[in-house]
């Protein structure tokens, strides 16, 4: 099931929430909304469900396939939900937890007891679950729950299911492998799934697309990979990963803050930003013609395949973030207090005119 939200917009009293926005959505595609708290994830979100309604507009439709829902109720748009809030009932087993949507159908749409009880045993294997089929869910860890959950909102075959911070009060190595759940059963249901989630990483992994948000605008949509590589602008780029600052007085090429220089010959003259990933930062003994960026080392820490080394220095605002593999980290002996040297690999920079927010983004 394919949607589209054409102009929707959304004010609580005289704060606008959501500003004029455009979405389409394909068929089967897995969608990470993404942004601060309070960018408007979840009012998107609640729109699409039907659970809120956008500002009246004549120009605003929501379309889910060929079928204009704007008007819909939530009961009638048949999507599945998964809330990080959304309690699963106490008094019902697991079993009769995931058959609960089933069975209250109206009794022409109600499958036979025996169909009910085959799906819903077919839906606890897909979450392997079947083994507690017979549990309350306080017997329950937090990801099975969630996994109960899941099932639960799949029992009625949705096309479309939306998910708010479902992995949200979970712990990391939880949340990871419900993740490779989601993206498994979306990929073998082939439903169209939309996310909330204010976690970059999780967004960057689950998602086909990504709808950066903030401020109640939509600032990106993208693929993970076209996020990372070209942010944008400033907020998309800082808001995707770790980002070390450099701002200085560029003249005759050569942007200068205190005793660290950095040639950079594309930079217009007067006062200059420019920005660098933990990994477009070496690190040497020496300083070379392009780079003299005197630091010294606070910390080395070994994070699985990589060495972060944190560093500081007078000319910086902020300390710098550097992630070396852990032979070059070897190599140059790094402990706290090391004096080094920092080199630019690459960088970017945002003029202010590409900082600001793009007016309203439609879909790429
Ligand atoms: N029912 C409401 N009444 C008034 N203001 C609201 C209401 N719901 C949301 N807002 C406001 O709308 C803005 C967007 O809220 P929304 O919940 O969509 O953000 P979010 O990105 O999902 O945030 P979070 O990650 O914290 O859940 C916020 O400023 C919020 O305070």
């Amino acid at each position: 099931m394919s949607i589209r939200l054409e102009h929707i917009q959304k004010h609580f009293g005289r704060s606008q929430a959501l500003s004029p926005t455009q979405l389409d959505i394909a068929n089967g595609e897995l969608i990470g909304l993404l942004g601060p708290s309070g960018s408007g994830k979840t009012t998107l979100l609640r729109i699409i469900a039907g659970l809120e309604t956008p500002d009246p507009d004549p120009r605003t439709r929501i379309l889910f396939g060929e079928r204009d829902v704007t008007n819909v109720h939530v009961r009638d748009r048949h999507i599945g939900f998964v809330f990080q809030h959304y309690a699963l009932f106490r008094h019902m087993t697991v079993f009769d937890n995931v058959a609960f949507g089933l069975s209250v159908l109206p009794r022409r749409e109600r499958p036979s007891s025996g169909q009910i009880r085959a799906q819903v045993l077919r839906l606890l294997e897909m979450v392997q679950l079947s083994h507690l089929a017979k549990r309350y869910p306080a017997q329950l860890s937090g990801g099975q729950q969630q996994r109960v959950s899941l099932a639960r909102a799949l029992a009625l075959k949705p096309e479309v299911l939306l998910l708010d911070e479902p992995f949200g009060a979970l712990d990391a190595k939880v949340r990871q492998e419900l993740r490779r759940w989601l993206r498994h059963l979306h990929d073998e249901l082939g439903f169209t799934s939309v996310f909330v989630t204010h976690d970059q990483e999780e967004a960057l992994e689950l998602s086909d697309r990504v709808v950066v948000m903030s401020d109640g605008h939509v600032e990106q949509i993208d693929t993970p990979e076209a996020l990372y590589r070209s942010p944008a602008n400033r907020f998309v780029f800082e808001f995707l990963g770790d980002v070390n600052l450099l701002e200085g007085e560029v003249s005759n090429g050569v942007l200068t803050c205190g005793d660290a220089q950095l040639k950079i010959d594309e930079l217009p003259a007067g006062r200059q930003e420019v920005l660098m990933r933990p990994h477009e930062i070496g690190l040497s003994e020496t300083a070379d013609e392009r780079s003299h960026l005197p630091a010294t080392v606070t910390a080395v820490v070994p994070v699985g395949a990589e060495v972060r080394v944190e560093l500081s220095a007078d000319w910086m605002s902020e300390p710098w973030q550097v992630s070396l593999r852990h032979e070059q980290a070897s190599r140059l002996k790094l402990h706290r207090g090391s004096r080094i040297y920092a080199r630019a690999l690459s960088w970017h920079h945002y003029p202010e005119t590409s900082a600001t927010r793009q007016p309203s983004l439609a879909d790429n």
